[in-house]
């Protein structure tokens, strides 16, 4: 399965608008002349335009198709500056503080999908995760019935032994620093969800620990062990299971003696790591050592699809997101 084709192909049967908020990064620049070209998205960056275009001379991209807008001198700005000011007075922010964040290009873009001038947003290839994820929680919120917003890294394995046919869904890798049990209950249930909808896994969830089935004893063992009985209760047709160490979830010899009897041990292709160290920590390795393409973190339970980027991010990494966002998009 060729996940990323997949998405390319499905995101150009109906064409979606997404912002790029960094315009002043090159690969940004590139990225929306690939994303333009291929029929990804329709694209629009924010920026300085005589800067974007200097930069797409420079590298030798043509911007034809690509929609600049310039947030501080927007004619959408009085609008956006009442909405952001609206949403947050409660906060104790003035006029001046709303209309001072509208001009961050990161607030603009995602006040952007929040007046459906644009349906997803991609950002973060120049900004840390927190600076993304902030307009988000402010602005577009979580969907109806989820009370918190966690991240999926679709995982391609180059062994496809693993998951399924090589495919893996990581969570939460970016977003939650010290999740509690419900928490993690929610992440669960909802990266399952992101499995099924974005890549066509038939979920079985294994909810990590370094205990298998009370083999330690620690408060951050008793975490997730609350969490599995919640997720197990609040979806009882998801097939998710744990505390397990990620040998057992992973090999079905490990499983046979460490979790004997678990419908998931051994065959998990949804991963669910108790904190944000393991899960950071985590995909990073299997990216690195084992070569695995890591797609995303793609963020799940937003009301409206806005993706963060990791700093490391190559042209290729943001047309790739740009398609998982569009598709998001279509699916919403
Ligand atoms: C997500 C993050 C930015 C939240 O920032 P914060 O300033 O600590 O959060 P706050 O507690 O002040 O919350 C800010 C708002 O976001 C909301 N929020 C925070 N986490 C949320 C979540 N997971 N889901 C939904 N809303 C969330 C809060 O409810 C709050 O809303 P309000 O202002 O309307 O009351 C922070 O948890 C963070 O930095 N996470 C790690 C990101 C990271 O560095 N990842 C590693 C690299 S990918
Ligand atoms: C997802 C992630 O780790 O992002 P960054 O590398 O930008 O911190």
């Amino acid at each position: 399965m060729d996940v990323l084709k997949n998405f390319k192909e499905k995101a150009a049967a109906d064409l979606k608008r997404i912002v790029y908020a960094e315009g002043y990064d090159e690969r940004i620049v590139q990225a929306a002349a690939q994303a333009t070209t291929e029929k990804v998205a329709a694209v629009t960056i924010l920026g300085k335009e005589a800067e974007i275009k200097a930069t797409a001379k420079e590298t030798g991209v043509d911007l034809t198709g690509v929609e600049i807008i310039e947030p501080e001198n927007s004619a959408y700005i009085t609008e956006f500056t009442d909405k952001f000011y609206e949403l947050r007075k409660h906060k104790g922010i003035s006029k001046a503080d709303a209309e001072k964040a509208i001009k961050d290009p990161l607030y603009f873009g995602t006040m952007m999908i929040y007046t459906d001038k644009a349906d997803g947003m991609v950002a973060g290839a120049a900004n840390a995760t927190g600076n993304v994820l902030r307009p988000a929680f402010q602005i577009v919120k979580t969907k109806p019935g989820i009370s918190t917003v966690s991240s999926a890294m679709i995982m391609v394995l180059k062994d496809k032994s693993f998951g399924q046919d090589g495919i893996m869904v990581f969570s939460d890798c970016a977003v939650n620093p010290a999740p509690n049990s419900e928490q993690l209950a929610e992440i669960a249930a909802t990266t399952a969800d992101t499995a099924s909808t974005l890549v066509n896994i038939d979920p079985q969830v294994a909810m990590l620990s370094f205990s298998t089935k009370g083999s330690a004893r620690h408060d951050n063992v008793d975490n997730v062990v609350r969490a599995v009985k919640l997720a197990q209760e609040n979806n009882p047709d998801l097939k998710v299971d744990g505390e397990m160490q990620a040998d057992a979830a992973l090999v079905a010899a490990v499983a046979q003696k460490k979790a004997p009897g678990s419908k998931v041990a051994g065959q998990a292709n949804v991963l669910i790591f108790p904190d944000l160290q393991s899960g950071n920590i985590g995909y990073k390795l299997v990216q690195r050592l084992a070569g695995a393409e890591a797609v995303g973190p793609i963020l799940q339970g937003l009301a409206a699809p806005i993706n963060d980027l990791s700093r490391g991010c190559s042209v290729e990494d943001v047309v790739n997101l740009t398609a998982i966002t569009a598709v998001q998009a279509q699916n919403k």
